[in-house]
C-alpha cells in the first residue's frame, strides 16, 4: 500500500523504515489537517499520531482522495471522529497497547523529579551551588497515590508504586478484578481525590472524562497534593489548575500532555515568542514540570508501535481479521 505518514519526525522515519513490511511510505513533517489534506491524493492509507486531526471535514476529503484506511500509531483516538469515519466507510486501526511500562515509568520519573527536585539539584551543582535549601522532598514509602484509570498503563504504574511501598487507591468505572484481588482499593472519584497525596491520570479522553480535573474536583484534593497527567491534556481544565497552583491548593503538577499541545509539542520553538499564555504561566511555576508528550518515547515502545502499525496495514491489505479496528 502507499501510505502517507503525517507528523513524521526523524525517529518515526527511522523506526517505520526499519520495520516496514513492504509498503511504500512517504513522510510529511506536518500534522494532518484540512489545509494540507490535498497531500493525501493517490494514497491508500494515512498513518497518524496524537496531534493529527481527523474530524468529519478531513475524513470526507481523505475519502474523496481515495484513502481507505487510517493507521493510528498511538493508543488514544480522541482526535478521530469515529462516527463520521463509520458513515464514510473509512477504516481506523490503532496500536491499542505498546509498552505501557514506557508511560508508567515516565509518570514515575515525573513524581520523583517533582518530589526530590533532581532537575534543580543538577543545575545548582553545575553552578557550584551545593546548598540544600528548598530541595526537601517527602518519602514515597507509605505515601497515598490515587490512580484514575487502571488499564494497561495504570496497572504498570501500580506495580512500580507497590515497589516504592506506596499505599495505592484507584477510581475506574470498570475496576480490574485481578488488581482488586491483589489488594488495590477502588473508591469513588471524590473519595480517591480527597484521600491521596499524589493523583495520576491514566484514563482515556472521552465526553465523560473531559476536564475531569476542574475547579470543583480540585477542591477535593488534599492541600499541597501532586497531580500527574500523562494521558491527554483535555482531562484537565488548565485555567482551573493554574488558579489552584496560585492558591497553593495544588502543590505540584507534572504534565506530559497539554490541551493545546498540537501548536507546541514536538517542535523547536526556542527562537519564537510563545503565544499561548496558559502554558507560559505554567512554565513559570517552580513546582510544575512539563515534558512534551514523551511518555511513550522508548526504543521498545517505538519498535512495538512500528511492528503493530505494519501488522495492522498487512491485515487490511490482505483481507485478514483486524482486531485493532476501532468503531464508534
Ligand atoms: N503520554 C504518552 O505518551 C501516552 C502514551 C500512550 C497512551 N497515553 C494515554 O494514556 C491513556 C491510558 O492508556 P492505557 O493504555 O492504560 O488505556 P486502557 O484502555 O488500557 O485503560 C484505560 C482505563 O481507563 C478507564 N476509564 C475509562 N473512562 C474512565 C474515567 N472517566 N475515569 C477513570 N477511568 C476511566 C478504563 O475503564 C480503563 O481501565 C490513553 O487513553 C492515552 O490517552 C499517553
Amino acid at each position: 500500500m502507499k501510505i502517507a505518514v503525517f507528523s513524521a519526525c526523524v525517529y518515526d522515519q527511522e523506526f517505520l523504515e526499519k520495520y516496514n513490511t513492504n509498503h511504500q511510505l512517504v513522510f510529511f513533517e506536518q500534522a494532518l489537517n484540512f489545509d494540507n489534506v490535498a497531500l493525501t491524493k493517490a494514497f491508500d492509507a494515512v498513518c497518524l499520531f496524537v496531534n493529527d486531526r481527523a474530524d468529519e471535514k478531513v475524513l470526507s476529503a481523505l475519502v474523496e482522495n481515495g484513502v481507505k484506511l487510517i493507521l493510528l500509531r498511538c493508543a488514544g483516538f480522541n482526535n478521530v471522529d469515529l462516527e463520521a469515519a463509520a458513515k464514510l466507510g473509512i477504516k481506523i486501526l490503532r496500536v491499542p497497547a505498546y509498552s505501557p511500562e514506557a508511560v508508567a515509568e515516565h509518570a514515575m520519573a515525573m513524581i520523583l523529579t517533582l518530589n526530590r527536585k533532581t532537575h534543580k539539584a543538577y543545575n545548582r551543582v553545575r553552578d557550584g551551588n551545593f546548598s540544600l535549601a528548598s530541595l526537601m522532598g517527602f518519602n514515597l514509602n507509605h505515601a497515598k497515590v490515587a490512580l484514575i484509570g487502571t488499564g494497561n498503563i495504570g496497572k504498570a504504574l501500580y506495580k512500580i508504586l507497590k515497589g516504592f511501598g506506596c499505599s495505592i487507591l484507584a477510581y475506574d468505572p470498570y475496576p480490574d478484578d485481578t488488581l482488586r484481588a491483589e489488594g488495590l482499593v477502588y473508591a469513588s472519584l471524590k473519595e480517591v481525590l480527597c484521600d491521596a497525596e499524589i493523583v495520576s491520570l491514566h484514563c482515556p479522553l472521552t465526553d465523560q472524562s473531559f476536564h475531569v480535573i476542574n475547579e470543583q474536583t480540585l477542591k477535593y484534593f488534599k492541600k499541597g497534593a501532586m497531580l500527574i497527567n500523562t494521558s491527554r491534556g483535555a482531562l484537565i481544565n488548565t485555567a482551573d489548575v493554574i488558579n489552584s497552583l496560585k492558591s497553593g491548593q495544588l502543590g505540584y503538577l507534572g504534565l506530559d500532555v497539554y490541551e493545546q499541545e498540537s501548536a507546541l509539542f514536538f517542535h523547536d520553538l526556542s527562537e519564537k515568542v510563545i503565544q499561548d499564555d496558559l502554558i507560559a504561566r505554567l512554565i513559570s511555576f517552580p513546582n510544575v514540570l512539563i515534558t512534551s508528550h514523551q511518555g511513550f518515547f522508548t526504543r521498545e515502545a517505538m519498535q512495538q508501535i512500528a511492528e503493530i502499525t505494519f501488522s495492522n496495514a498487512d491485515a487490511f491489505a490482505n483481507g485478514k481479521p483486524m482486531p485493532n479496528e476501532i468503531k464508534p
